[in-house]
């Protein structure tokens, strides 16, 4: 095993990439291989007792994790009062690709992306690593179009995230029911639960389950597949957060994915199962026979891409863009919640809106929501009116503002101020 770097010498510091969850990442040229890499300074500082040396022993475990779909950690050194890792620098990222409106991706190059998460992942759990908060922007693409996972084990070695925090708002829409309910012996199964939603997110181009808070995430997850029975998840209500929702049936998958194949959508049904018992494993899932058919995957260099990141371009900006879904007040989990049809009760938006994960609401002319109207004025189910509105369809244009807009965007701004004071008080 490589030793931890005791200078960081060795690196001469480049433009800074952006900021995540855990610091700031800057482009370094390593001095040694004459390799550009990407430094992650981890501020030590945020952590009250710094990080735990087991934690450090864990993050020098992560560097064997040798895999073509898993980042390289290069070296770890500590710095002043930070601990810098350093990766492969990659070009771009997954959530870059799906956002791009110049890129069409066939089933063939969606059978890519997916094969490559899946091949990461099965290595990670092969050696009982879990990621624990994969999401698209997560899954970085190198030069040569191979995707890599990346932050694997930080979640839990330098522990949760705060969900309030602008960077992890997105993340929820990834999270397993499990997690929501908040088990505490959760495994390889809440990084599978990503997997189908990153899936879903490839075939829709827009995030799939869109929550604005824990309890409206798991509303969003049962209008989607319908309320779990106590036979499909025996273990459901005797998780630590459960709380009933009202029954609701599951619309066909097929209305949501209209233009997924057969193989597709039963895939995509295994990694999405409720009870993480019977959720299909990455190794598995590789070998169902969505990934045995024609189309073949796409070969990665054949894969299109996004251009390359612009130099020092961050991308806190765009993290805090009008698409960040509104986090409202924490929703008291002991009452009975009741959900939709029709928007009755539950904790959706206040204002009765439904995120599209796109700046602005869809305007479709088959029905979908328009500025000033709610899914509920229609008397269906948000998300099944919202997936049908751009499931395998261009991304829709961006309509002019009205006041739903307006009030939406001063919210955001509501919750950006609020989170920048968290950040100011936490001194971040
Ligand atoms: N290995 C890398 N090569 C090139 N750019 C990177 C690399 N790792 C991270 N970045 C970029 O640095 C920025 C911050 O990344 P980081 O992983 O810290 O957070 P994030 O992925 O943006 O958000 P989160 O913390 O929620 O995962 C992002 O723009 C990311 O794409």
């Amino acid at each position: 095993m490589a030793e931890l770097s005791t200078t960081s010498g060795r690196y001469i510091k480049g433009v800074t990439l952006g900021e995540g969850t855990y610091g700031v990442v800057f482009k370094a040229l390593d001095t040694l291989t004459n390799r550009t890499v990407a430094v992650k300074k981890i501020r030590l500082g945020k952590y009250k007792e710094g990080v735990h040396v087991t934690a450090l022993r864990e993050i020098k475990l992560l560097k064997e994790l040798h895999d073509p779909n898993i980042i390289e950690l290069i070296d770890v050194y500590p710095h002043k009062r930070n601990l810098n890792l350093v990766f492969e620098f990659m070009e771009s990222d997954l959530e870059a690709v799906i956002k791009d409106r110049n890129i069409v991706l066939s089933s063939a190059d969606i059978k890519s992306y997916m094969q490559m998460t899946l091949k990461g992942l099965a290595q990670c759990h092969k050696k009982w690593v879990l990621h624990r908060d994969l999401k698209p922007n997560n899954l970085l693409i190198a030069t040569d179009g191979q995707l890599k996972l990346a932050d694997f084990g930080l979640a839990r070695i330098l522990g949760s995230p705060d969900r309030n925090f602008t960077h992890q708002v997105f993340a929820r829409w990834y999270r397993a029911p499990e997690l929501l309910f908040g088990s505490k012996q959760y495994g390889a199964g809440v990084d599978i639960w990503a997997a189908g939603c990153i899936f879903a997110e490839l075939m829709l181009r827009r995030p799939f389950l869109q929550g604005s808070s824990d309890i409206d995430q798991l509303g969003k997850i049962f209008a989607a597949f319908g309320t779990p029975r106590e036979s499909q998840w025996p273990d459901m209500t005797s998780l630590p957060d459960y709380v009933e929702y009202q029954y609701c049936p599951a619309p066909p998958l097929r209305s949501l994915f209209p233009m997924a194949s057969e193989d597709a959508l039963d895939i995509l049904l295994r990694m999405l199962t409720f009870d993480p018992k019977s959720r299909i494993t990455a190794q598995q899932a590789l070998e169902h026979r969505y990934f045995l058919i024609e189309p073949a995957p796409t070969r990665p260099v054949l894969l299109p891409r996004p251009p390359t990141r612009p130099e020092g371009k961050s991308k806190p900006a765009e993290v805090a863009s009008p698409a960040a879904p509104i986090v409202l007040s924490p929703p008291n989990k002991a009452r009975r919640v009741t959900l939709f049809p029709g928007g009755a009760g539950g904790d959706v938006h206040s204002s009765g809106r439904v995120d599209t994960g796109y700046p602005f609401p869809s305007r479709d002319a088959s029905g979908g929501t328009v500025p000033g109207e709610t899914p509920s004025d229609h008397g269906e189910i948000p998300m099944s009116v919202d997936m049908r509105t751009t499931a395998g369809q261009a991304i829709p244009p961006r309509p002019t503002l009205n006041s739903t807009d307006r009030s939406y965007l001063k919210r955001k701004l509501d919750m950006d101020l609020a989170v920048s004071h968290y950040q100011e008080e936490q001194q971040i």
